[in-house]
């Protein structure tokens, strides 16, 4: 049985209905996780099985979100956070456009895994016309575990998601007490409950049911920004290729062959290109391929300076402090309106 999400009284998802009428409507989407894995005991908070548990068991085992919302729950996929792909990203971000069109729902949580819950976030910020509230909710222990920490961000996500501050404020994560921005998050630990982090903070912080935000984003998200998923069917390819000491071309020459519309150099320091990669990738350039100058280091803005005069040259792009895999997900975007390298460029700075 398991042992978080099994209540002591249990919850029918009726009685969460009646008791929640006159409170805000949310609709928990599940696709899977860690938040949905259950091991073969208490005490296994590494090892146990992801994606199994169904988003409606998730929501019944917190009887605590009737006095919050008025709560209903769909499955749009489940599977473990490491097997998204673009596919699976665009069917969520349409699901939860569609659903936010609704007149009787006051938002949406979403329950994810942690490994690439950045990304999706990522993409619906970007993607999904909306100003009501957007929440991830994820965990780091399965259902089963002692001291799951899966419950308490779910009640947390309802909570922000169910809130009117929370409106405008584009794609939202509540993670150990923690409300952070979709463009900033970064999965920093293996499995520490606080893997989660911002270089800049998180935005808010959720306490005893109660929503306190002490600042926004600064970027384009969600209604103002460009990118809308009624329009979007498929993403082009986009690659990353890791810098290391004595990493050669091989990897990049194989994405170009594989077809690749640009790659994402996630290069050392401030998005620094060895010497020995210069010609490959000037070569590569020239074959049509975009070239974008990312960090490995995790954050940070990549400094202007003469760098930024060989890029112009080269005809590469620099992100601003985007690490390689949200700098995948926004040129993929890019490349669906534009294929103009300035224009290319100037999304950097305005998402
Ligand atoms: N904590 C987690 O959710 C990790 C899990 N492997 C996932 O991303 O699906």
């Amino acid at each position: 049985m398991l042992a978080a999400f099994a209540c002591a009284h249990p919850v029918q998802a009726g009685d969460v209905a009646a008791a929640a009428s006159n409170k805000p409507t949310v609709v928990v989407i599940g696709t899977g996780g860690t938040i949905a894995g259950a091991g073969k005991s208490s005490t296994d908070t590494s090892t146990y099985a992801t994606a199994t548990v169904g988003v409606d068991k998730i929501v019944q085992a917190v009887p605590e979100l009737a006095a919050v919302a008025n709560v209903r729950s769909e499955q749009v996929f489940q599977v473990g956070s490491k097997s998204i792909n673009d596919d699976l990203i665009i069917k969520l971000a349409k699901r939860v456009n569609e659903v936010l069109k609704r007149d009787d729902v006051a938002g949406v949580v979403v329950t994810h895994g942690t490994d690439t819950l950045e990304e999706t976030a990522y993409f619906l910020n970007l993607t999904v016309k909306t100003t009501k509230p957007i929440v991830f909710a994820a965990s780091m222990r399965p259902s089963t575990a002692l001291s799951a920490d899966g419950p308490l961000n779910l009640f947390d996500a309802v909570v922000t998601a169910s809130s009117a501050e929370a409106a405008g404020k584009g794609v939202l994560i509540t993670m150990n007490d923690e409300i952070h921005t979709a463009r900033d998050i970064v999965k920093t630990n293996t499995f520490k409950t606080d893997t989660f982090r911002s270089p800049y903070g998180p935005l808010g912080y959720v306490v005893e049911g109660k929503v306190l935000f002490y600042r926004n984003t600064a970027r384009r998200h969600t209604r103002d920004s460009e990118f809308d998923i009624e329009t979007i069917d498929r993403l082009p390819r986009v690659d990353i290729a890791y810098s290391y000491s004595s990493s050669d071309a091989a990897a990049y020459n194989a994405f170009a062959a594989a077809g690749t519309k640009a790659i994402v150099n996630a290069g050392t320091g401030n998005g620094n290109v060895s010497d020995s990669l210069v010609e490959p990738l000037v070569a590569i350039r020239s074959r049509g391929v975009f070239v974008v100058r990312a960090s490995r280091t995790g954050s940070g803005t990549l400094y202007r300076g003469p760098s930024f005069k060989d890029d112009d040259k080269r005809g590469w792009i620099a992100v601003d402090d985007q690490t390689a895999p949200k700098a995948r997900l926004l040129m993929a975007l890019g490349l669906t309106k534009t294929q103009d390298v300035d224009a290319l460029r100037a999304l950097f700075t305005r998402y």
